[in-house]
């Protein structure tokens, strides 16, 4: 049995995440550390919140506080929603965590001792007017790849290129809009292009998906530059270099380095085991699992893997990164800089938590940008998790309390429709989760819904409601295989639906809970023996009226206005 490290995505806490930054990584990486955990897998799966840099240092100087003061609410408050959310998380950290911290410095000095950090002067933007340095996304200008007139100093987001700010055409001051200067400043460099030649065999070999493996091969061959790791930032992790006082860390490298820390405060506060980490890290059979948005690729696929390199330590590089492409919103891609989208603690004012995470894995944008529409949303819940799930669910359990006095019946002669309903249920385990382990996430889910069309279907087709009458015991197997396809059900839903799929757990009178270890393993074997008294029947879930595309924009303001009030300073606009 391999180990599994499952990572998100460290959410920017400059705001609430949108449900972009859920299906991007949050709830995609939930699902897939469910399954596996369902699976009995050996699985850590760790996140947290990325609070370092320039956006929040800027944001607490216009308030007259200090940053950490900011964060830590923003910290504890994201934090609660994440668990809302029901994202299982083994430990979701902050940047700001003493572990993270001085992992971060010892993991930088590895580098440098080792020979791959330079220090020299950089040539950078300077803001006479804010009498600042402007890091990252505090200048913008044109991408002098793509054109695009909105590109940031480390990364245009039309195209995805890393960029140097000197690369940018007609550089502008972000917060100002006026025009910048260049002036010179001493910094430490990354010198990525020493891992040139392993990066590119490492990419060939790797089992990356295409998308990921393409695009980084590509920017590898066209040749890689030294990556300045330092920023002039007072907010973050001091840099421990030599000579570097007063300088910090970049918060890319700082971020990534927190999948690795988080693992390792994980083992201190949960096992009590400070070389823990070292389990999972330093072996090479571990598999290391990551949920991204497309922005992120170059991160992911080539900075982690080359950090990892030059640290000179048995790092197990990337086995896999997911990673999607935009989920937008009325035509324009979620953001939080922008402000544009819905926020997860306003999304749980319409509706629980399952009903999002049902509908974004129905939308999970896994080939192409895909809209977020609330025609959409209804569809999914009207049809797919009320008509479909529901109601088979709703129709056996009904049928079985009124005629079979709330027991399992005994089934008599398994006949052709029978067999072949069973045999497609008990072989839904591993069809759901070889597309889950192939991450098609959204086609997994769709299996989930077939099962339950067909269940009806099956019912209209066998009409026990009729057979009682005739036939009775080919309604008792009738009845038989349609109570085991509903225990099925509620095991396939529990990485997608966790709330939903236990409720469903204690309405079949299960043992214990359907969220324990080599769960879905069972599921392969009928679940419901004949006799089994089963409980109380209740609505799995429940449908949008017809005109909730029509009104959702006044609910979901009157929800904004809510949660504004809950939220701390920080995230309150
Ligand atoms: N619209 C989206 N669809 C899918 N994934 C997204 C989307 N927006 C962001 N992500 C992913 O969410 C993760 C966290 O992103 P981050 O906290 O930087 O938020 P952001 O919305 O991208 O911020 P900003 O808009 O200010 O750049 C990243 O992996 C990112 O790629
Ligand atoms: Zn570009």
């Amino acid at each position: 049995m391999a180990r599994w490290v499952v990572t998100s995505a460290w959410p920017y806490v400059n705001n609430v995440p949108h449900l972009g930054n859920l299906i991007g990584s949050i709830l995609s990486a939930d699902v897939f550390a469910r399954y596996l955990r369902l699976r009995g897998e050996d699985v850590v799966f760790v996140s947290g919140s990325d609070e370092h840099g320039t956006p929040i240092e800027i944001e607490a100087i216009r308030r007259g506080v200090d940053p950490k003061q900011l964060t830590d609410q923003a910290h504890e408050y994201v934090s609660k929603l994440i668990r809302e959310y029901r994202i299982s998380f083994d430990n979701y950290t902050r940047t700001e965590s003493p572990v993270h911290k001085s992992f971060v410095q010892e993991f930088m000095m590895k580098l440098y001792q080792n020979g791959y950090i330079f220090e020299q002067d950089d040539v950078l933007p300077y803001c006479p007017r804010d009498g600042m340095f402007l890091p990252d996304r505090f200048v913008v200008g044109t991408c002098p790849y793509c054109g695009f007139e909105k590109a940031y100093g480390d990364q245009c987001d039309n195209c995805g290129r890393l960029l140097h700010p000197t690369e940018l055409k007609n550089p502008r001051c972000a917060i100002c809009g006026g025009p910048v200067e260049f002036r010179k400043s001493r910094h430490w460099f990354f010198d990525l292009p020493k891992l040139q030649e392993k990066l590119l065999r490492w990419l060939q070999e790797s089992r990356l998906p295409p998308n990921v493996k393409n695009y980084s091969m590509n920017w590898v061959k066209e040749g890689l530059k030294p990556r300045s790791v330092t920023r002039d930032n007072k907010w973050g992790i001091p840099a421990p270099f030599p000579g570097a006082e007063g300088k910090t860390i970049y918060v890319w490298f700082d971020a990534l380095l927190g999948y690795v820390s988080a693992t390792k405060e994980y083992g201190i506060r949960e096992k009590g085991d400070e070389e823990f980490w070292k389990r999972y890290w330093f072996d090479s059979e571990t598999r290391t699992v990551y949920f991204i948005g497309k922005d992120n690729i170059p991160f992911h696929a080539i900075i982690l893997p080359a950090m990892f390199m030059a640290s000179g330590d048995p790092y197990t590089l990337p086995w896999y990164i997911s990673s999607t492409e935009y989920l937008m919103y009325e035509g324009e891609q979620f953001s939080k800089s922008r402000r544009w989208g819905i926020w997860m603690d306003e999304a749980l004012e319409l509706l629980p938590a399952d009903y999002w995470r049902f509908a974004l894995i129905k939308m999970r944008p896994e080939t192409k940008d895909t809209n977020f529409t609330w025609s959409e949303f209804t569809r999914i819940v009207n049809s797919d998790m009320n008509d479909d799930i529901g109601n088979f669910v709703h129709r056996v359990l009904k049928f079985i309390k009124s005629r079979f006095g709330n027991k399992v019946p005994e089934p008599g002669e398994i006949k052709d429709l029978d067999k072949e309903y069973l045999d497609y249920i008990l072989a839904a385990p591993s069809r759901v989760g070889s597309y889950i382990e192939s991450f098609r996430l959204k086609q997994a889910l769709e299996e989930v819904v077939e099962l339950a069309r067909r269940g009806n279907q099956y019912l209209n087709a066998k009409a026990p409601w009729e057979k009682i009458k005739t036939d009775p015991q080919d309604a008792a197997t009738t009845m038989y295989v349609a109570a085991n396809a509903v225990a099925e059900l509620a095991v396939l839903l529990a990485p997608f639906t966790p709330d939903a799929a236990e409720r469903l757990w204690k309405m079949l009178n299960m043992e214990g809970s359907v969220h324990e270890p080599g769960r879905w393993l069972e599921a392969s074997k009928p679940l419901l023996n004949p006799g089994h008294t089963l409980g109380e029947p209740e609505p799995l879930f429940r449908k949008l009226p017809s005109d909730f595309p029509e009104k959702v924009h006044e609910l979901l303001a009157e929800a904004r206005k809510k949660v504004m009030e809950k939220r701390p300073p920080l995230l309150r606009w």
